[in-house]
């Protein structure tokens, strides 16, 4: 009980910042946090250090993402871990349809967990190497977060992304060198990246969405 006391957001105006994230949905992200903070260090989907930063690490970093999903249709996060950032999406927008790829067994086995503990019906489970999906499934956005270089990121997802999808990705402050190094594979696949800078609401950092987009011809 006290890990998830330590991993809410503290003060009354916290709360209200990350409910401002969460127009629809703090209750089912909510509840997320609470089974990420209650058995993710045990189940090793998260490290000792983490329990206490859920929000402000990982649920409110995966926030940053929110303003750029479509307006309708499907989202493929690739390698979610432990649902991060495709449960908050999912909890966030229970109109898009969410497909989490991951390659783990056990990691998928959490995510089923999470999906019918929360009642996430938008949610599809996925136990598969995003390479070995390729013809099989094309969503409208790919995300992914601390999966490869955005280089490699862009090998793995380019056949996943829909012909007039994008790809978002989280990054950290060396976002901007890894779209320069990535721009053989982003001349490749006919894709155009953008960064954006997205500064947290709890404690100021700041995190990167790389958005790419395909090249109209
Ligand atoms: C470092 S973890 C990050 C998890 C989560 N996205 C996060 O931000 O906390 C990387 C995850 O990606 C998965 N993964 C790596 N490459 C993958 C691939 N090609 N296809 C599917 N899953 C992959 C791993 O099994 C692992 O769970």
């Amino acid at each position: 009980m006290l890990s998830w006391l330590r991993s809410k957001p503290v003060s009354e105006e916290a709360t209200e910042a990350v409910h401002s994230l969460f127009r629809t949905g703090f209750p089912a992200v909510e509840h997320f946090a609470h089974m990420l903070s209650e058995e993710g260090e045990e189940r090793g989907l998260i490290g000792p250090r983490e329990v206490s930063r859920i929000w402000s690490r990982h649920i409110v970093n995966c926030a940053a993402l929110l303003p750029y999903l479509p307006a309708k249709g499907s989202v493929l996060d690739v390698g979610s871990g432990a649902g991060l950032p495709g449960i908050v999406i999912a909890c966030a927008r229970p109109d898009l349809e969410v497909f989490l790829v991951e390659a783990m067994e056990r990691r998928c086995q959490w995510l089923d967990e999470v999906r019918s503990e929360i009642g996430l019906d938008n949610v599809e489970i996925m136990c598969a190497r995003s390479e070995d999906l390729k013809g099989k499934i094309r969503a409208d956005v790919v995300t992914a977060r601390a999966v490869a270089s955005l280089d490699k990121l862009i090998r793995l997802t380019s056949k996943l992304i829909a012909p007039h999808g994008r790809l978002l990705a989280l990054k950290g402050k060396r976002a901007t060198e890894e779209v320069e190094r990535a721009a053989t594979e982003l001349r490749r696949y006919h894709l155009d990246a953008s960064v954006h800078e997205v500064v947290s609401v709890l404690d100021g950092e700041s995190t990167y969405v790389v958005e790419c987009s395909r090249v109209s011809s």
